[in-house]
């Protein structure tokens, strides 16, 4: 499996905090990898390291070869790196589709000019992407809610909707900020399988910030565990669940 993605002393300090201490990851393809640790451990601001929301004070981030750390989070998001937040960041005055159809446009490679005389190149695209849109829709179930504005939508609709609206750009690496808090029984075990199927069918890796153990632990191949900005340990969900160091600093709340 070739690496995607590789981050070195990444560290991030605001003022006198430092929020983010030496912490190093490896995501490979067709992974599906989480970052747990206490609140406030850091975690988030990793991802905002990750996708350009913040300059790091230092370390390297490494995709697919290229480094990532001067980038903005535009160009990130193009590379194929695309996250979603704590909280649901949806266009709720949008309809369901159109919040589709926006994140498809903003990746479509065809010029403004293409757009302004609607060449075949640019129907075509745009076709393809109402298919594809479609098709997320109903493998979301939501395509009777289509038309519907999205912030109408019950809230664990609206976090599948994310999840879709992210793979219309067709990433190679998606990350999900706590994507089941807030989430019933019923919803977090349908987003379960959806990550799963995201990894095997559609060949994306996943970088997952959860506290929810019983997912992470039933879907993760690997388990990274910060605390208090620095790393604790790796490895898989059965060398995490028996390490006395990070049940003391985590686990053991559950
Ligand atoms: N923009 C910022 N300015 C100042 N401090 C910040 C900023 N963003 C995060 N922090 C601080 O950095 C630390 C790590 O926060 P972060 O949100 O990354 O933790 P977390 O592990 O994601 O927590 P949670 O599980 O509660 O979401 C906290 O002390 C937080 O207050």
């Amino acid at each position: 499996m070739d690496k995607l993605l590789h981050v070195s002393g990444l560290t991030m300090r605001f003022g006198g905090l430092l929020a983010v201490n030496n912490v190093a990851l490896d995501v490979y393809e067709k992974e599906i990898i989480s970052i747990i640790g206490p609140n406030g451990a850091g975690k988030t601001t990793v991802f905002n390291c990750l996708t350009g929301f913040y300059k790091p004070t230092a370390g390297q981030i490494i995709y697919r070869g290229e480094p990532l750390q001067q980038l903005p989070g535009h160009i990130i998001s193009r590379k194929g790196m695309v996250r979603t937040f704590q909280h649901v960041r949806l266009f709720k005055d949008m309809t369901v589709i159109e919040n589709l159809l926006v994140a498809q446009h903003r990746h479509l490679n065809t010029g403004f000019l293409a757009g302004l005389f609607k060449t075949a190149s640019f129907r075509q695209a745009e076709q393809q992407g109402v298919e594809r849109a479609s098709a997320w829709l109903e493998r979301i179930g939501l395509s009777e809610f289509a038309n519907r504005e999205a912030g109408n939508l019950a809230y664990g609709q609206q976090r599948r909707l994310e999840i879709a609206r992210c793979m219309m750009t067709q990433p190679n690496l998606l990350m999900l900020d706590e994507p089941a808090a807030g989430l019933n029984p019923a919803e977090t075990a349908e987003l379960d399988e959806l990550i799963v199927e995201l990894r095997d069918k559609h060949q994306v890796s996943v970088l997952l910030i959860e506290h929810d153990m019983k997912l992470v632990m039933g879907i993760s191949d690997r388990i990274y565990v910060v605390n208090q900005g620095c790393p604790l340990a790796d490895g898989t969900p059965e060398q995490i669940q028996s390490n006395p160091e990070v049940i003391k600093a985590y686990l053991g709340e559950f």
